[in-house]
């Protein structure tokens, strides 16, 4: 099965127009899942704003696309993946991360998580740390000039990751043909490690080795 990107000839001014008001979307909604999390009113309360949240849905609803956002492009090389579960600039349910890639091969990232992304009481959920350093891991193998996808992740859980601030950095250690190997971390900022990880990313057989000409590919985001 090929990774089929999505042809789109949106000019690049109304793509970063529509991410912009999309994000603030976003941000609001991220605020209202904190919010349902943390809520103490009572039930009856809890029951009109489910009735207001069913009527904005249908707000949404009125105009739809088929199915998932996808990976979007156009010509100018612009592209968009505002559906992506890590990074996608539309997805509430992603963490509020922004990746940067310094130099290639390399990159960091730092965001806070609140309560929507517990595992352990007051820690991050192990799943959740391994989400995020799988994406900061690809988009490092990656350096969006050639198509990576996770082959093999490995994970040591050294300490518990308190919900909060946490620091992400990724680094490409070698790699070979189409294997590229990356090792990644994430921790309190400043501290040791919590998770370590290790990464074999494979461009799969079916891709060009660089893409770097390529429409979708670009320097500097997910
Ligand atoms: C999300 C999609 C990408 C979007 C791109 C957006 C644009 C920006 C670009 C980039 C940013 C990236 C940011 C993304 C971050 C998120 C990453 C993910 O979550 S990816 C989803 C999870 N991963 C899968 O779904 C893979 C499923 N597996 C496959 O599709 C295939 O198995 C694949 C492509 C990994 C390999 O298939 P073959 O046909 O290319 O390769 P064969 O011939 O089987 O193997 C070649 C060599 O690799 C080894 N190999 C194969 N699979 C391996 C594996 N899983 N682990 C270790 N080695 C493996 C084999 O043993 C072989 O080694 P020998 O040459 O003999 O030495």
């Amino acid at each position: 099965m090929t990774i089929a990107f999505i042809h789109e000839e949106i000019p690049t001014e109304q793509v970063e127009q529509r991410e912009k008001v999309l994000s603030s979307l976003t941000d609001a909604v991220r605020d209202l899942v904190d919010a349902t999390i943390r809520s103490t009113v009572a039930d009856d309360e809890l029951d009109a704003v489910r009735a207001e949240v069913e009527a904005l849905a249908a707000r949404l609803r009125a105009a739809q696309l088929p199915g998932p956002a996808g990976v979007r492009y156009n010509s100018e090389g612009r592209s968009w993946n505002w559906g992506n579960a890590v990074v996608g600039r539309g997805n509430a349910v992603a963490p509020p991360v922004d990746i940067t890639h310094d130099e290639f091969g390399s990159a960091y990232a730092e965001l806070t998580l609140g309560a929507a992304y517990e595992g352990p009481p007051g820690m991050v959920h192990g799943g959740v740390s391994a989400l995020l350093l799988d994406q900061i891991m690809g988009e490092t193998a990656s350096g969006f000039k050639r198509l990576t996808m996770t082959g093999t992740l490995t994970l040591r859980y050294r300490r518990p990751l308190p919900l909060g601030p946490v620091r992400l950095e990724a680094q490409i250690d070698r790699e070979s043909g189409r294997k590229i190997t990356v090792e990644a971390r994430i921790g309190v900022p400043g501290e040791d490690a919590a998770v370590e990880a290790t990464g074999l990313f494979l461009i799969p057989s079916w891709a060009p080795l660089d893409e770097s000409a390529a429409s979708w590919s670009r320097s500097a985001e997910g």
